[in-house]
């Protein structure tokens, strides 16, 4: 049973960890360790944890022990607990990468079992300011198993990650660097390099951000995310992200050469090719892509037009997931809705569009 758990770092995930814990019945007491003491204050005014300890007493007592720091200081917090550790402890860690870690860990805490962790759920927002209870909720979260893995451990570690609502993932840390490298690396590398430009852009002209659309935001949101945590995942999964930045600047040059060419035809058919295959990536996991199903719904520049909406939907027993409202203009209002289930899409869409609105599906 894990009734004890020690977080150290209660920062975004640690935090959000600690909230989601607080409803799973056979966790008794949530500790948090942190560095810095506003992060640990926020943690326990928002309810994330029970109370702070010291890294000794924290893991002294603990039944499992995860950290939620940067993945450059994983190691160095890892080699100073070791010592404090008692034969049972459970080790884990939320980190965004995988490989170097286990092998690193695993001679470290040689008595302990330490299973790497890895919830492909956060957002750009760092600290417990930005914690959501929620965060793990249908997100697929990784698991590592590899030769020295503890098959009893591994099993009471999917059981908690069940019952945070997250859908355990067992994956090996080779295949799971190479997968994330492309599919959460890359993008913020991609992410990253885009807003640089446009912001060489802005300072040339200040049109250039009265101009600024969707496409835009929702292609460098993760660009604002904290940059000791990236500058970590990109150094611990290095020849991922280096694969992954050479492949995308290979087709970028083809598309570059397409345009410049003005191969109308292969411009087009590769356009159509990209359209589809987007299309078909699945949607639902929360792991996968964040967005569930979603409507795009403009508003008029009038007060308690989303109070009206959601008035709307809720006398209809209609779920909203999510609103986002889409900074795209400042008078009136683009706004998204996101629904778990199709047919609440489906619905909303319909009683929005019989009240005029102007909505869309994605
Ligand atoms: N943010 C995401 O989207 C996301 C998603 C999944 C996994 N992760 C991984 O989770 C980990 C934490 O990320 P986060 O987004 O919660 O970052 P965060 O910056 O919000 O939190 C990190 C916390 O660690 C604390 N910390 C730093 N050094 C410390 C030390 N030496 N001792 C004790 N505490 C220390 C910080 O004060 C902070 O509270 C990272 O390894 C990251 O790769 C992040
Ligand atoms: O949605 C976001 O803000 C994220 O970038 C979260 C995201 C990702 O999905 O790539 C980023 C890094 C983490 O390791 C896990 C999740």
């Amino acid at each position: 049973m894990i009734e004890q758990v020690a977080i150290i770092g209660v920062g975004l995930i640690g935090s959000s960890l600690g909230l989601a814990l607080q409803d799973v019945t056979e966790v008794k007491s949530v500790v948090g360790i942190d560095n810095n003491s506003r992060h640990v204050q926020e943690a326990l005014d928002i309810g994330a944890i029970d109370e702070e300890a010291t890294l000794k007493e924290g893991v002294q007592e603990a039944d499992l022990v995860v950290l939620a720091v940067p993945v450059g200081i994983i190691k160095d917090l890892v080699i100073k607990i070791a010592p404090y550790l008692n034969s049972e402890t459970i080790i884990t860690d939320v980190g965004s990468t995988k490989l170097q870690l286990v092998k690193q860990l695993e001679e470290i805490v040689e008595d302990n079992t330490y299973i790497g962790g890895h919830p492909m759920a956060g957002s750009e927002v760092s600290g417990p300011s930005g914690a959501d209870k929620y965060l793990f909720e249908n997100a697929i979260y990784a698991l590592t198993k590899s030769n020295k893995t503890d098959e009893e451990a591994l099993a009471k570690l999917k059981n908690l990650v069940k019952q945070l609502g997250a859908q355990p993932l067992i994956i090996s840390p080779q295949a799971h660097d190479q997968i994330v490298g492309i599919t959460s690396h890359l993008p913020h590398v991609v992410a990253v390099s885009l807003m640089e430009v446009v912001a060489d852009y802005s300072k040339e002209s200040d049109l250039l951000t009265s101009l600024i659309g969707g496409g835009f935001r929702d292609t460098t949101r993760i660009s604002a995310g904290d940059p000791t945590m990236w500058k970590d995942i990109f150094l611990n999964n290095r020849d991922q992200v280096l694969e992954g930045i050479d492949a995308f600047s290979n087709n970028l040059a083809e598309l570059r050469e397409l345009i410049a060419s003005k191969n109308e035809v292969k411009l087009k058919d590769k356009l159509a090719q990209i359209k589809e295959a987007r299309t078909k990536i699945p949607m639902k996991k929360k792991g996968l892509l964040p967005s569930n199903y979603e409507l795009i719904l403009t508003l008029k520049d009038k007060p308690n037009q989303i109070g009206k909406v959601a008035t709307l939907l809720g006398v209809a027993k209609i779920n909203i997931q999510d609103i986002e409202v889409l900074k795209v203009r400042d008078k009136g209002g683009t706004v998204r809705l996101s629904f778990n289930q199709e047919e609440e899409q489906e619905k909303a869409y319909s009683l929005l569009k019989e009240a005029e609105y102007k909505v869309i599906k994605k």
